[in-house]
């Protein structure tokens, strides 16, 4: 089946933190694709990747970026296909300025922020899933049974030290 979420990356090097958005997808059963996009190393290739989005049937793009993460914000401009951004920590700064950069985006171009780090990762995958799941019953099904699973977890280990 045709990917519904495109995960990209400003850098090969964000892929230990992305690898956890396309771990949730997987689980929740979301087909998706994966690919280093830039928007300073390689623009031309992120104003193709965003124009053609939405005619390739992608319905959500996460896009992870480091630094001075245009990233997600530059893909959003060129796009209505909603976008995901995740933060991705800096050596420096911690992910601090990726935060800002991705967060701080100009009235009438809309990205969704997510925590630094694996956390934004993670949450992207399912908040992904979780919009593929307003009009698809069984990706729905999948993020149910997921978190039900996650409070099972949660109230079988009530006592941290076993
Ligand atoms: N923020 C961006 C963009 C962009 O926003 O287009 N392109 C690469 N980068 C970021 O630069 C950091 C360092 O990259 P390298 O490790 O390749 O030097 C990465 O976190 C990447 O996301």
């Amino acid at each position: 089946m045709a990917p519904r979420v495109g995960v990209i990356m400003g850098s090969t090097s964000d892929w230990p933190v992305m690898e956890h958005a396309t771990q949730m997808l997987e689980r929740l059963g979301v087909e998706f694709e994966v690919k280093v996009v830039s928007a300073h190393r390689t623009p031309d290739l992120l104003f193709e990747y965003a124009k053609g989005a939405a005619e390739r049937g992608l319905e959500v793009i996460i896009a992870g970026a480091g630094g001075a993460a245009h990233l997600p914000g530059m893909v959003a401009s060129q796009t209505p296909v909603p976008v995901l951004g995740v933060p991705v920590e800096s050596k420096s700064l911690k992910g601090l300025d990726s935060l800002l950069s991705i967060a701080q985006m100009p009235g009438g171009v809309a990205v969704g922020t997510l925590a630094i780090g694996k956390a934004g990762a993670k949450n992207a995958g399912l908040l992904a899933a979780q919009i593929v799941g307003t009009h698809d019953a069984s990706v729905r099904e999948a993020v149910d049974a997921f978190r039900a699973e996650q409070t099972q977890a949660v109230l079988d280990t009530p006592d941290p030290r076993v």
